[in-house]
């Protein structure tokens, strides 16, 4: 087999690379942990590897709003190269807050029906950091880190969860163009309130895909549940079970060695 390399972005704040790092290295990736300020002074470090990611954290404090700095520092100084890279067929993974950065440089839902700001990612609207665990349910068949027919269970920690649209026409070509990678449900599959939707997110939105299928981010952490014995009921559960959030980084290297 080839060597897949993966790139994990760190910044003042992120505190789940080392995580993140593990899982994607527990997948098959050769992975590293690189600076932002590295990364500005020589982008062609993104172009040894074949997945980006953006991991969990508070980068720069939540200042401004969660993940609005790092996005600005991408918007300004890394998007058309981040472009390049997912227009060469390859990936970009975000995870809480680095799902807040996809969303608010613009890098997702990267949809050219959907104008630039017309989505973005909220304070919940219980007014407070909130961590559980929650159901997933795969919205769309696009994605390249998804199995479409496997709903998941994954913990989720933050306090500005909540994705929201500019207006209905927006939400309706999210769930149109198959932009919603998860929703929030119940164990059985069903959306509803609080708690089953954790911060609110219009649709029960907890992840979502560009147009191409390549670039996922998502609210909930599945580098913490990459272990069987990271589950809440691990005593109760077949000793063969593959954690639920392996599955993303799998498909990753998967796609990536099949692909790439
Ligand atoms: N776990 C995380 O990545 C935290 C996300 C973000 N800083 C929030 O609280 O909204």
């Amino acid at each position: 087999m080839s060597k897949i390399k993966g790139l994990v972005l760190r910044a003042a704040g992120i505190n789940c690379d080392v995580e993140t790092q593990y899982a994607l290295e527990l997948a098959g990736f050769e992975a590293e942990r690189v600076h932002i300020n590295e990364l500005l002074k020589n982008k062609s470090i993104l172009e040894e590897n074949q997945i980006l990611v953006f991991p969990g954290g508070f980068s720069y404090g939540d200042d401004v709003a969660a993940g609005r700095i790092l996005a600005n520092q991408i918007e300004h100084h890394l998007f058309e190269k981040v472009e390049e890279f997912v227009g060469a067929g390859k990936l970009v993974l975000g995870i809480c807050n680095g799902f807040q950065v996809l969303v608010k440089s613009g890098l997702l839902p990267a949809s050219p029906q959907i104008g630039c700001r017309s989505v973005s990612i909220t304070h919940n609207d219980i007014p407070q950091f909130y961590d559980n665990w929650v159901y997933l349910q795969p919205g769309t068949e696009k994605c390249v880190f998804i199995n479409p027919e496997q709903r998941i269970y994954l913990p989720m920690a933050h306090g500005e969860g909540k994705v929201v649209t500019k207006d209905a026409r927006t939400l309706s070509t999210l769930q149109k163009d198959g932009h919603i990678a998860f929703r929030y449900v119940d164990k059985d599959g069903k959306t509803g309130d609080y708690p089953i939707n954790p911060n609110g997110a219009v649709d029960s939105i907890a992840g979502l895909t560009d147009s191409t299928g390549r670039v996922l981010g998502l609210m909930p952490h599945p580098e913490r549940f990459i272990r069987r014995i990271q589950h809440p009921q691990w005593t109760r559960l077949p000793e063969d079970i593959e954690a639920d959030g392996m599955t993303i980084f799998k498909n990753a290297a998967e796609y990536v060695q099949n692909n790439l």
